[in-house]
């Protein structure tokens, strides 16, 4: 299909698929041969009554709200003239994209110009109504004909109105899906902040705090032969010197690169918080003790191998850590206790080391 001269197909989906799918459910087929005789005979009825039926509807919205929004925002002479067109084209080539952009585009404008549909598929109307009466004077046509006619009118009737539906509510409801995805993505982005510590980028406080509620609950409904959660509280050492030596801002941007070593010597499922300043938590969810010390260490020998490159400063840094395992039944709070039990106990055993609560 050449999307540049159907636009309002593309736009609006209609490709060759969804015209066939539209057509099938109407049950109309282009290759029908009766059904093409038939659109025949009504291309030569309309022309002859064209003029008649574009006054019969001007006349009857005449007057009308509709009738001056048509005549400030489109103009009733090419509302006049768009019309001729479409009696003059009703059936013509009803399978082609031609045929559904020059209705879809029609239905654009009456939407665009806050004209009510009803304007729109009016005229379909009268011209069913009108070929219809004329239809039944016809005496030389015998049943079969006339059956094969009034079908073809309803069918090509129903597809115009379709089409009208469509083109009219069609890009209103694209243009609100749009709306609604960028309120979502704006929502989740809203989201996002008020979850992630705005320096280090990781969880901060309040995200932890319930994140660490929900695995303590979860531990504590799947059991915890099943379920082991583990917390590991880390604290910088000496910090306070860092930031008294090269100052601040690179005390700062320590807590940031920090906060990439934790995250690449965890795995990926592991959940990083920052739990105060220079503090950092990492919940471990379905791991045993043992197992939790090991990914300790390898944080602590991730944050110790390589000095930390800053500005234009080689800083050495390391930091103790304390690992807890949830008990049967404990709070997140009482979990969180004996981590930074653990964690100071580290520090008082000389920092830059890994204690779990088994150890003290
Ligand atoms: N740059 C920077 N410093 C912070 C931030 N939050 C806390 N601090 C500093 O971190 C330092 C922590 O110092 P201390 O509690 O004495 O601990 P420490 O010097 O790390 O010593 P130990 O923990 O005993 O090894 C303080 O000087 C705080 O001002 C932060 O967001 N940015």
């Amino acid at each position: 299909m050449n999307t540049e001269a159907t636009p309002h197909c593309a736009a609006l989906g209609f490709d060759k698929d969804r015209i066939r799918q539209a057509l099938s459910l109407l049950g109309l087929a282009a290759d029908h041969k009766e059904e093409a005789a038939a659109i025949n005979l009504l291309t030569e009825f309309i022309a002859e009554r064209v003029d008649k039926i574009i006054n019969s509807c001007l006349a009857v919205i005449a007057g009308s709200d509709d009738f001056e929004l048509i005549e400030r925002n489109i103009g009733t002479e090419a509302f006049r003239q768009k019309w001729k067109y479409r009696l003059r084209s009703f059936g013509k080539n009803f399978a082609t994209p031609g045929y559904f952009e020059e209705r879809l585009a029609l239905a654009a404008a009456f939407a665009h110009a806050n004209i009510p549909l009803g304007a729109l598929q009016l005229p379909s109307f009268l011209i069913q109504q009108s070929l219809i009466d004329n239809l039944l004077d016809k005496s030389d046509f015998n049943a079969d004909k006339t059956r094969i006619l009034l079908c073809t009118i309803l069918k090509l009737t129903a597809l115009d109105l379709y089409i009208a539906a469509e083109g009219y509510h069609l890009p209103e409801l694209n243009e609100l899906e749009e709306k609604l995805d960028k309120l979502r993505a704006e929502a989740s982005r809203l989201q996002e902040r008020t979850w992630t510590d705005e320096l280090t980028g990781v969880m901060n406080y309040r995200k932890l705090m319930e994140s660490l509620e929900h695995h303590v609950q979860r531990a504590e409904r799947r059991g915890q032969e099943r379920s082991s959660l583990c917390l590991i509280m880390s604290d910088l050492d000496f910090f306070k010197k860092i930031n008294d030596t090269y100052g601040h801002m690179v005390g700062d941007l320590v807590l940031q690169h920090l906060a990439r070593r934790i995250k690449s010597a965890t795995r990926d499922f592991d959940m990083i918080g920052r739990f105060g300043g220079e503090e950092f938590v990492v919940i471990m969810a379905d791991t045993d003790l043992e197992l939790a010390k090991v990914i300790a260490e390898r944080i602590r020998l991730g944050v110790m191998s390589t000095p930390f490159h800053i500005k234009k400063f080689n800083i050495h840094v390391t930091i103790s850590l304390g690992v807890a395992m949830l008990k049967p039944g404990e709070s997140r709070e009482s979990l969180l206790e004996r981590a930074d039990a653990a964690m100071y106990e580290a520090k008082r055993r000389g920092r830059n080391c890994v204690v779990t609560t088994k150890e003290m």
